[in-house]
């Protein structure tokens, strides 16, 4: 693997046990994640999105379980890990600080009776203990980041609108400048023009910071509009990845034709 892949899957696959028999949510998976790029990960509902990012992230719970393949990630700091056979303590130091999480419909895990600092407190002191001093400058240059002012860290959730709570997840996921970023459906549930807000801010991560980006949309138009490679899932399976550009000009599986054709004309991206 080179030096400029950040996460490394191979052969994965994840199994649902139900009543009516197992369910293959993710089968025979190969992907990689180059450092700095945005990855989009593309395919209907239902064809196991999601399930391949709590996969990777560890958060996968029963009646979900990997039942075959390797993720290997390469922090930039750090030796290369199989994200599926760390446990425990070596688990928590790698999250948040090397891979972090914005999960879908996140704007509600923020904390009510919490002002916004100290959310950002609870999880820079919690992951980084010795950045207590930088406290008072990192909060605000974070809340910066993604173009929301200082103010912002003094209010509750309840005072901020949709979009703003999404934009302070984002801050806090980059806090301790992680590897990796892997964000479910970052605008599902936003009103239009605060979804291109949010799309521009992630984008803007990525150009200022060089954040590594993994985005999960079943909105094609999202992808066209912010990733540099797209994944397309069908049922569980990857049917095709490719640079963005390419993929919408000259996509190699009908599915991925018919995602496309489904997209309102004024988000396509001009090839
Ligand atoms: N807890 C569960 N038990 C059984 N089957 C599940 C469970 N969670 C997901 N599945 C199945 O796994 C498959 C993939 O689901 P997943 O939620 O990963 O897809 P998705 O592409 O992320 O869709 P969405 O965008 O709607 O979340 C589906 O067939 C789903 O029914």
């Amino acid at each position: 693997m080179s030096d400029d892949t950040v996460l490394e899957v191979a052969g994965l696959e994840v199994t649902y046990s139900t009543n009516r028999g197992d369910v293959k949510a993710v089968q025979d998976l190969d992907l990689s994640v180059r450092r700095g790029e945005i990855l989009g990960i593309a395919g209907e509902s239902g064809s196991g999105k999601s399930t391949l990012a709590v996969a990777l992230l560890r958060l996968l719970k029963p009646p979900g379980r990997v039942t075959a393949g390797s993720v290997e990630f390469r922090p930039a700091n750090r030796s290369p890990v199989d994200l599926l056979k760390v446990h425990g303590e070596q688990l928590r130091v790698l999250r948040w600080s090397a891979l972090s999480y914005l999960p879908q419909g996140s704007m509600n895990s923020l904390n009510p009776v919490m002002r916004i600092q100290d959310q950002f407190r609870d999880v820079i002191l919690e992951h980084a203990p010795e950045r207590k001093e930088a406290l008072s400058e990192m909060i605000p240059r974070l809340l910066g980041q993604v173009g929301l002012e200082p103010r912002v860290g003094r209010m509750y959730p309840h005072e901020l609108s949709g979009g703003m709570k999404q934009r302070v997840l984002m801050a806090i996921c980059v806090a301790l400048e992680p590897d990796l970023v892997i964000a479910d459906e970052p605008t599902t549930a936003l009103d239009v023009t605060i979804q291109r807000v949010i799309l521009q801010s992630l984008a803007d991560l990525r150009r200022d910071f060089g954040v590594t980006l993994m985005v999960i949309s079943h909105d094609m138009g999202v992808h066209a509009q912010l990733v540099d490679r797209v994944a397309v899932m069908y049922e569980g399976r990857l049917v095709e990845v490719g640079d963005v550009h390419q993929v919408f000009k000259d996509p190699r599986h009908d599915y991925t034709r018919q995602l496309i054709d489904s997209i309102p004309k004024l988000g396509r991206r001009p090839s």
